[in-house]
């Protein structure tokens, strides 16, 4: 385990060690009957699988989505159905599902996200890391970073797949109480020295999510954290 300014760094072997972290972070706070807000793409989907294998019951958590696609929910580019596949559908007991409703206009989707956020204590973040350095549906230099009041906003795509987005705002994602992020491989490793190891960027915005009063900590395989200032 390392630490940079403000992160703690998990860095292990590779992709299986990583995932296998992330998923004992989430199984103890799913035990713990925690409100864990899920990350997208495609990297959590071990991380999730052995998640559910770990701990079948998730009866007493609350799941939410850091970011969504607006797309319908059996729509493969949905984060909402990666997670169903790798998790919800795993376990013996779900937990309480918050989904993004995407059957509404991206703005109004993103405020009714926002209030059902409003007063929630989030326990656990996990997020992933693009290869530009976006996190949830954050993208660089985008309106998105600037926003102070709402929990949840609509983001146009900053990457493929090119579909509106409803992504947690950098107070909501900062207020939980602890942020992991969890990312793997070679094409991830500049963005990784970027948001863990310089000085916080609009132009990396995985840079600016840091839990306001717990703590951040990075899993990262070898190959993503090749390029940063390990002693
Ligand atoms: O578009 C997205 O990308 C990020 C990173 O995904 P990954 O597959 O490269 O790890 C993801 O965290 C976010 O939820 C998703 O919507």
């Amino acid at each position: 385990m390392h630490a940079s300014a403000d992160v703690e760094l998990v860095v292990v072997p590779g992709p299986e060690e990583a995932a296998a972290a992330a998923a004992d972070v989430l199984a103890r706070s799913a035990r713990a009957g925690g409100s864990i807000v899920l990350a997208g793409g495609t990297t959590p989907r071990r991380a999730y699988e052995l998640a559910a294998a770990a701990c079948p019951d998730w009866g007493s958590a609350q799941a939410w989505f850091g970011d969504e696609r607006c797309v319908a929910r059996g729509d493969p580019r949905s984060n909402e159905l990666l997670v169903r596949r790798a998790l919800l559908d795993r376990l013996a007991v779900p937990p309480t599902v918050h989904a993004v409703p995407t059957e509404l206009s991206p703005a109004a989707a993103a405020a009714a996200y926002d209030r059902a956020l409003r007063g929630v204590r989030l326990d656990l973040a996990l997020l992933g890391l693009g290869a530009d350095g976006h996190t949830a549906s954050l993208f660089p230099n985008a309106p998105s970073l600037t926003e102070r009041d709402r929990l949840a906003v609509a983001a146009a795509p900053g990457l493929p797949p090119p579909v509106e987005r409803v992504t947690m705002t950098i107070p909501a994602l900062a207020s939980a109480g602890r942020v992991v992020f969890l990312a793997t491989g070679t094409d991830k490793a500049d963005a990784a020295r970027r948001a863990f190891a310089e000085p916080p960027s609009p132009a990396t915005p995985a840079s600016l999510v840091r839990s306001a009063r717990g703590t951040t900590t990075a899993i990262l395989d070898e190959a993503a954290a090749a390029l940063l200032p390990i002693a």
